[in-house]
């Protein structure tokens, strides 16, 4: 255990344990003290026999106490149905939970009603259950809400079902074989289903069909078209089709497809080139039975340059360019006087927004006025994989018909310079499918402000934004909107999340109010342990001022500092630094259920926003590029000197832990300040920039880390020089390899397209060969996040373990 007594010794007795491991423990101890080599003996022995019986001890109670947290549930999503007899609201919740059995997500769906009290207040009234949607890849409810689509993607070569359920039933039920398309999408970003205002036609995205492939027997290749079936056929792999990287591994060209209810019916829709991904379709307001139009986003294969030869990796990458089109559905009455779907196969689809290298998660105002869409216009030109967002705006013409020539209205622009307190810029990972207040021209959306997740409004007509969440450092995320007022999630790094709906009065002040969550959602146990600890949000001021900085690379970064509120015997517990990935991404204040565990062991946190995440202005995320490995590791060790001059953390008791970059940062500390942390864990660490840039899915975010944005964006090539592979790999943790002594854990995802196993495995084996402990867990099957129910669970445990076990 731990320096000070854990919040956990109430519930689990790990204290008592703290004694008896200790003396267990002594062989390990000794060893973190002794000679390196025979540190290193320790820790091979320990990989080669398994668990000795303390260790076991040890993972026994910490799996205990990390199982509280990692089953609790998520609410993902939510509907809200207006009821018939008014005054009160239906909610259907999507919540997910880890199974860690069955080592999958299991998401379950539960629904209230929702009603405002002329007191103020709000009550809700939650179904006795949750019912398990199992085997549901997505749903879909109708605009009315009288109807639902149920879509299950099946494994291997099953055909997809598409369910149409009314409010008792299943009315429909077709199976689309995968001659007509693959897997529906469902991954939240080319993901789209969209009803049209009729309810007869569904427009959704889904892999295109499996390609003809060449067939082979004992003769040859036999002729296309051939329906022989032999036992000694083979099926040829035919040409290689290139993916979008990480998490699209093997998956095909994402294309557009339109379902007709009535008929079953099932069309490809024609006028869009086989090199653009298609991606997040919505169907245009107007209901004219025969001029219908789709909206989509297109990304092109060549990720728009001329440059580059093949789909990058596109997971976090906003800076892949695509744009907004339109193309025409024509519909025409059959012989039988059903309406039958068909596009025009001449009509072309329609770039609509050619002026901007992005624009994406399009949204119609409710009068179908003007189109409304988020770019990332900022990440696309400077090559940045995020960046701030701006939103834009097209005043649709009266006819209804898009053209190429419509102008583009900047609505919020990127923020250069975040001046305190003020709107740091968007940065928003979605909009809600109807994002608009009755008014018709206020969006409702989550964007991060500094180190919290915020909701604000905006107003698309003036450009005004306004933070609707109170200004507490708590994080909010939306759900969705209930008329005018809103349903959202809050948390903190303390709090599991809570629902909350907010009203305002005359749009001017928002009230938020508690809704009481169904009884079991946090368990108590969570709660209470939770109610010990604190959090702040610190401000860190630059250090480096004097050298060439942009005013917003200037001005102070954040840190998240969790700590217990009781200190015992005067001593400080031992520090977890924690650092984010990216490097364009952000820690928010949000509940997050590893890190609660590591509190709740009997750490303090200290969660590090340093200059290049998101939420803090467009000037401090662009001074990063270029100088990674120097100024974050710089910020960080700023945000810890900072924490030791407060007398808040022993600078004998450090820790760190981070993921990708974050895990670039924590090998990178290690290396260069190697007498300052005590012991590390890295998850898919960046550990030489030199070798990823050859095997990774973005290797263009090599060249921009390594040489900063206009530089790495012109140098970028397939074939790296000499000079480029000496630059990448000097900013790599590898070339700081040998001052390193901290004994480091790796947990690795042999899936990762990302940051390919063999950066991390590479640099593990050089830390072996240097005589530093070291241990590696190898998740076979997870990919870049190793998000897996079971990887999630045994990388925080053997984290937990690993820690405690260098902290005797
Ligand atoms: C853009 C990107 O994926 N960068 C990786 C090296 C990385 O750090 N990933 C982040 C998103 C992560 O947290 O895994």
């Amino acid at each position: 255990m731990v320096g000070n007594l854990s919040l956990a010794e109430e519930y689990y007795g790990l204290s008592k344990l703290d004694s008896s491991l200790r003396q267990r423990l002594s062989p390990f101890s000794t060893a973190t003290t002794t000679s390196s080599s025979f540190r290193h003996l320790v820790a091979m022995k320990e990989v080669s026999q398994g668990l000795d019986v303390s260790s076991e001890e040890e993972f026994a109670s910490q799996s205990t106490l990390l199982k509280e947290f990692a089953s609790l549930p998520t609410i993902e999503k939510a509907w809200v149905f207006e009821s018939e007899n008014g005054g009160s609201s239906r909610a259907m919740f999507s919540i997910s939970q880890p199974n860690l059995l069955g080592n999958k997500k299991r998401t379950h769906i539960l629904s209230s009603h929702i009603a405002k009290q002329s007191d103020g207040s709000v009550s809700s009234q939650w179904a006795p259950f949750p019912v398990e949607m199992l085997g549901v890849s997505a749903i879909a409810p109708s605009p009315s809400g009288q109807k639902m689509l149920v879509i299950r993607n099946q494994e291997n070569d099953s055909p997809t079902q598409f369910e149409i359920w009314g409010p008792s039933q299943v009315d429909k039920e077709i199976h689309i074989p995968k001659s007509v398309h693959g897997s529906v999408y469902t991954d939240g970003w080319f993901e789209g289903i969209s009803w049209s205002l009729d309810e007869t036609l569904i427009a959704y995205v889904a892999e295109d069909p499996f390609p003809s492939k060449p067939v082979f027997d004992g003769l040859g290749c036999k002729k296309r078209g051939s329906t022989e079936k032999d036992c000694n056929n083979w099926n040829g792999q035919g040409d290689f089709e290139g993916d979008w990287g990480e998490a699209y591994s093997g998956k095909r060209r994402p294309g557009l497809f339109v379902f007709n209810i009535a008929s079953g019916d099932v069309h490809i829709v024609d006028g869009i080139s086989k090199s653009l991904s298609v991606g997040q379709v919505i169907w245009a307001p107007k209901n004219d039975e025969l001029d219908q139009y789709l909206f989509f986003v297109g990304w092109p294969s060549d990720c728009g340059s001329e440059k580059i030869v093949r789909k990058l990796g596109i997971k976090y990458c906003y800076n892949r360019p695509c744009a907004l089109y339109a193309v025409k559905a024509s519909f025409h009455k059959s012989e039988t006087d059903k309406i039958e779907t068909k596009t025009e196969d001449k009509t072309a689809a329609i770039n609509l927004t050619q002026g901007i290298s992005s624009a994406f998660f399009p949204r119609f105002s409710p009068d179908g006025k003007f189109l409304v869409f988020l770019s990332a216009k900022s990440a696309v030109d400077t090559g940045a994989h995020m960046a701030t967002d701006s939103l834009h705006r097209i005043d649709w013409p009266t006819d209804g018909k898009p053209q190429t020539s419509l102008k583009l209205f900047e609505v919020v622009p990127v923020v250069q310079c975040a001046e305190e307190d003020c709107f740091p810029g968007l940065y928003c990972s979605g909009f809600l499918r109807n994002p608009w207040l009755s008014d018709g021209r206020t969006m409702i959306m989550s964007s991060y402000w500094r180190s919290s997740q915020v909701i604000v409004s905006v107003d698309v007509l003036s450009g005004r934004v306004s933070r609707v969440t109170p200004n507490s450092s708590a994080s909010w995320n939306i759900l969705a909107l209930d008329g005018d007022n809103i349903l959202s999630v809050s948390s903190s790094p303390v709090e599991p999340p809570e629902i909350k709906y907010g009203y305002s009065t005359e749009r001017k002040e928002w009230n938020w109010l508690d809704i009481s969550g169904p009884v079991s959602i946090y368990s108590m146990k969570v709660k209470s342990m939770m109610s010990s600890l604190q959090y702040s949000v610190m401000k860190i001021p630059v250090r480096d001022t004097s050298l060439d900085l942009t005013d917003g690379a200037r001005t102070p970064y954040e840190a998240i500092f969790v700590s217990s509120k009781t200190r015992k015997s005067g001593a400080c517990d031992p520090l977890v630094v924690i650092l984010h990935g990216g490097p364009h991404s952000s820690s928010s204040t949000d509940f997050n259920k590893n890190h609660a565990f590591l509190s709740t062991l009997g750490y303090s946190l200290l969660i590090v926003n340093y200059r290049g995440t998101l939420g803090f202005g467009e000037e401090a995320l662009q001074s990063l590029p270029g100088k990674v490995g120097s100024q974050d590791v710089s910020d960080v060790l700023a945000a810890l000197d900072g924490v030791i001059e407060m007398g808040l953390a022993d600078p004998s008791k450090v820790a760190v832990v981070g993921i990708s970059h974050g895990g670039f940062l924590t090998t990178h500390l290690i290396g260069q300040a190697p007498d300052r942390f005590a012991v590390a864990a890295a998850r898919n660490p960046v550990c030489n920039l030199a070798l990823m840039v050859g095997t990774s899915d973005i290797p263009d975010w090599c060249y921009v880390g390594a040489y900063g944005c206009n530089e790495g964006k012109n140098y970028f090539t397939e074939a790296p020089s000499f000079d480029h592979l000496r630059v990448m790999y000097n900013k790599s943790p590898i070339s700081h390899l040998a001052k390193v002594k901290t004994p480091t854990l790796f947990l690795l995802g042999a899936q990762d397209l990302r940051v390919p196993v063999s950066d991390g495995l590479q640099y593990a084996r050089a830390l072996k060969e240097n005589g530093v402990e070291v241990k590696v867990f190898m998740f076979p099957k997870d990919i870049h996040e190793i998000d897996r129910p079971r990887s999630d669970f045994e990388s925080f445990l053997n984290i937990g373990v690993w820690f405690n076990k260098h902290f005797q």
